[in-house]
């Protein structure tokens, strides 16, 4: 079964959480194209008075084209559940996210929640996280000086480009920055020493965030809880 099939199965049954009522966060990414199909079919099916809160221009457009009521995370007072896609996660439930480059609003979004959902395939199951490469939100202004901190430190860094060689920006007009890693012995020491460096506004580093995870596999979709762990 192909990597966008697994994709699909586990959005479409993340909405099962969604309930009557809620403010939903919505993520960014690929799967989450797929969630909000289904979210705003159940919404239009079952006449759903619910809220969505976009973690991108991307999804607040679909959402909203699909008649999902939309605010922004400032007009909400908490957002009830979250549903987003990952780029790794792994066995405590710790993950990357930003491969969309969204992981600032993501996380913002993610800590007014008091649920958070991944939907992913199973490539995403990883033993430790890290291979994929960790996206930092730099601020333009000493970019380079950032850049040359991470490179001293041994962390590999890389300017994100498009196809073009331009570079990514992202809604907040920040580069991105990812640090290619390979395995990372120590998430909570190496997301806390980047918090403090000046000039990084977000790292894609998401400890301790995520409560279920809902994988799509070839046999269906699979439920893990984190209490599981
Ligand atoms: O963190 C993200 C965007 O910043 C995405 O959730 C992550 O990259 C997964 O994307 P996809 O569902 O396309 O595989």
């Amino acid at each position: 079964m192909d990597i966008a099939e697994q994709k699909r199965i586990a959005a479409e049954k993340s909405v099962d959480f969604v309930k009557d009522g809620m403010i939903v966060g919505l993520g960014t990414g690929s799967t989450v194209l797929f969630m909000v199909n289904a979210l705003a079919k159940r919404v239009k099916q079952e006449h759903l008075h619910i809220t969505g809160v976009a973690t991108s221009k991307r999804t607040h457009k679909q959402a909203e084209s699909l008649g999902i009521p939309m605010k922004s995370i400032d007009e909400v007072d908490h957002v009830d559940l979250t549903i987003d896609g990952a780029d790794e996660v792994d066995k405590n439930f710790q993950g990357i996210k930003g491969g969309g480059a969204a992981h600032a609003f993501e996380k913002i979004v993610a800590t007014s929640s008091t649920r958070n959902i991944w939907i992913v395939d199973e490539s995403k199951l990883v033993d430790r996280i890290g291979r994929f490469p960790l996206p930092l939100e730099v601020i333009p202004y000493g970019s380079k000086k950032v850049f040359n901190r991470l490179q001293h430190e041994g962390l590999n860094p890389k300017f994100r480009k498009d196809d073009d060689g331009n570079d990514i920006i992202t809604h907040s007009g920040n580069y991105v920055i990812d640090l290619h890693l390979g395995v990372i012995d120590h998430p909570h020491l190496l997301a806390n020493w980047l918090s403090e460096q000046v000039g990084i506004l977000e790292h894609g580093l998401f400890l301790d965030t995520v409560n279920t995870i809902v994988v799509g596999t070839p046999n269906g979709p699979k439920i893990l809880e984190a209490y599981q762990i």
